[in-house]
């Protein structure tokens, strides 16, 4: 077995693997702590135990309520034989003739969803549900959604120019289900209703010691690094990379800045995972860029150029990548 570490939250100790590089704790502050509100005015992560953003959900979802209340809609359900689930966009694969899809996708009822954790146990196939709540949900759980601490949240969302609400998003995923290293472009609070989950951030400063695939590739923001067996000789710049780590428990919320990376692992042997994510678009980009650029706008110069030149060549294996 790899290393490991231990890592707590309150009371709660979880030996979890330790991986080649150095974390730093993220903080965890009260709502009413000011500190609380300048991180996320910064862009910077932070873990906010009692802002109790979906109360409603935490005290009364559980696969058996949600299963009675969520109604006949359809989810989202991703399978892997492995533990990871590294998401791939399926409009890109014909970009790469030779990309292997890494896991399978399928839209299941919730009850098709229950049927396959308790069989995917024995065949060995793990699967993860991810899936915007939609107008398909049952009374019962509109009432747990407008339970949430909306006011909260659209007043952090008011307050630091976030876009519109673009995603509610429910996740349930089996214990030590793992969501490999990656970035999203949209603002996140991070909500957990049940169980524990690991996360591992890192600044958008750190793009270039975490490789990401190419803009064009299904695996777009995503990392190519495995951190569980890094190739050092192909990814020699991620020897560099320090990240920022915490346990996040039911009640927490973690606020992920747009286009901080983060891998997020389901703590083994913790049981099922439930989760629901506030997804907001970016802030405006501002007027005038003042210098020296932030990450956050070479990240998205980058972005920009890397699918100029893919376009503008519409040969992806003619794309040669000097910019990292
Ligand atoms: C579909 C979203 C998955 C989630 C990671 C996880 O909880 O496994 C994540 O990456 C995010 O919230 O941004
Ligand atoms: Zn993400």
């Amino acid at each position: 077995m790899s290393q490991t570490t231990r890592l707590t939250h309150g009371k709660k100790s979880f030996e979890v693997k330790k991986y080649t590089f150095a974390t730093k704790v993220i903080p965890r502050l009260s709502c009413h702590n000011p500190e609380c509100e300048e991180r996320i005015a910064n862009g910077l992560p932070v873990v906010i135990p009692d802002v109790d953003l979906v109360a409603s959900a935490r005290h009364k979802w559980n696969i058996d309520y949600l299963h009675d209340n969520i109604g006949d809609g359809k989810f989202m359900t991703f399978f892997s034989s492995s533990k990871k689930f590294k998401f791939y966009d399926d409009k890109k694969c014909p970009n790469v003739k030779s990309f292997k899809k890494p896991m399978e996708q399928e839209e299941l009822t919730f009850d098709e969803f229950v049927q396959k954790i308790n069989k995917g146990k024995s065949k060995g196939q793990r699967c993860y549900l991810q899936q915007a709540l939609n107008e398909t949900v049952g009374e019962n759980i509109v009432s747990d959604l407008e339970g949430f601490n909306w006011n909260w949240v659209t007043a952090q969302q008011e307050k630091n120019s976030f876009g519109p609400l673009r995603d509610l998003m429910l996740l349930i995923g089996q214990e030590g289900n793992i969501t490999p290293v990656h970035y999203d472009e949209q603002e996140n609070f991070f909500a957990q209703v049940y169980g524990y989950k690991r996360f591992i951030l890192f600044p958008p400063e750190e793009f270039p010691n975490l490789y990401p695939h190419p803009t064009y590739h299904p695996c777009d923001r995503q990392s190519q690094v495995d951190f569980d067996n890094p190739d050092f000789e192909k990814f020699p710049k991620f020897r560099n990379a320090t990240g920022f780590e915490t346990i996040v428990g039911p009640g927490d919320v973690l606020y992920i800045p747009i286009l901080w990376w983060h891998q997020v692992e389901s703590i083994p042997n913790e049981g099922h995972t439930i989760s629901v994510t506030f997804w907001y678009k970016g802030r405006p980009p501002p007027e005038k860029p003042t210098y020296p650029l932030n990450a956050q706008i070479k990240v998205a110069i980058m972005r920009n150029i890397e699918k100029t030149i893919a376009e503008a060549l519409n040969n992806p294996d003619e794309v040669r990548y000097p910019l990292r």
